[in-house]
């Protein structure tokens, strides 16, 4: 048994913010943010929460594909902002798409969400049990940002984006490569909870526990191992470099893609980018990516190219998945 992607959609919210409109409260300008990072804007949530971005996204996917959430057997969320504890945000996403006979669940893999739930959802079709399923990354990063902290508010912004994976006689599935080192869980942490409770005999503070990131050490963890999980991926599927028709890479900073570009010796024009429009969505970014890119047809769903999806973040996180499209 087989998968093959069928369809795929994003859905940004439409306040765009610019990186002008930062500078008349942060201290920073149009002229640092794009030159260090690559952005120019970002989008931000107006109030629609991350299972409200999600639920649009997956719209346009069903709309795409010409079917109903009913058809659906599995929705896998990829979040580190979800909307709440419980339920999943992938579950309020259900009840929205009208998804009645659907399993639903959310992943939190931090920036490598994405991949680990398109790993999890291919390996959930290939039993051969399911039909149908949606892969979903949705951020609202705009909650969970400390807004008068510019080293971190001028990165990243809110978004949603997913693909539909159905059955398939030829399976599009290439190859994985998934790794964790939960010894730097401190590199990048947001929204941590405290143990409140009658028995506790020293109160614990309430602030809110805003993103923090060990934005140099992140840099430098990312560009020692992602090249060495591009280049496992390749050779866990059997193929040369030449294979990969297009890396689509979460999208963290422009600087970081050319570094990795040169240590894979894989060119920076096969690199796709949208991170000059969305900054970092974090589990979104490599489904609204991949969207963007089928919409402006840069790819046909298809084709038969070989797709190289590579994340890495949080956790610490990181992981790569080749998929035929
Ligand atoms: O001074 C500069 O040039 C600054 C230096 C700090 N920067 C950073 C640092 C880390 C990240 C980042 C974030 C994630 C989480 O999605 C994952 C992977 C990375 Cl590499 C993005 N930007 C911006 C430019």
């Amino acid at each position: 048994m087989g998968i093959k992607i069928t369809a795929t959609g994003h859905y940004l919210p439409p306040q765009v913010v610019s990186n002008d409109d930062l500078a008349k409260f942060l201290d920073t300008s149009d002229e640092w943010i794009k030159k260090r990072t690559g952005i120019s804007q970002r989008h931000i949530s107006a109030g629609e929460n991350t299972s409200d971005l999600a639920a649009k996204a997956a719209e346009n996917i069903l709309r795409k594909r010409g079917i109903s959430g009913e058809e659906i057997d599995f929705i896998i969320l990829a979040t580190m902002t979800p909307d709440a504890s419980s339920p999943s945000t992938a579950c309020i996403v259900q009840e929205k798409i009208g998804a009645t006979k659907a399993f639903c669940f959310d992943i939190n893999a931090a920036c490598s969400g994405f991949v680990f739930a398109l790993s999890t959802a291919c390996h959930f079709m290939r039993s051969g049990m399911y039909k149908k399923g949606l892969v979903l990354g949705a951020e609202t990063m705009s909650k969970v940002i400390n807004w008068e902290d510019r080293s971190t508010a001028v990165l990243f912004g809110d978004g949603a984006g997913g693909l539909l994976l159905e059955e398939s006689d030829v399976d599009s599935f290439v190859a994985e490569d998934l790794h964790s080192d939960g010894s730097r869980f401190m590199a990048l942490t947001a929204d941590e909870k405290k143990v409140q409770n009658p028995f506790l005999s020293n109160e614990q503070n309430e602030d809110k526990q805003y993103l923090k990131m060990d934005g140099r050490g992140i840099f430098d963890f990312v560009i020692r191992s992602v090249p060495k999980t591009i280049n496992q991926s390749i050779e866990n599927g059997g193929l040369e470099k030449d294979d990969i028709s297009w890396v689509v890479a979460h999208q963290a900073n422009i600087r970081l893609l050319e570094a990795i570009s040169k240590k894979v010796k894989i060119p920076l024009s096969k690199f796709a980018t949208n991170i000059e429009s969305t900054g970092n969505t974090s589990a979104a970014s490599i489904p609204v990516l991949l969207s963007h890119m089928v919409d402006s047809k840069q790819i046909d769903i298809g084709s038969g190219e070989k797709l190289l999806f590579t994340g890495f973040g949080g956790g610490l996180t990181w992981g790569s998945i080749i998929i035929t499209i």
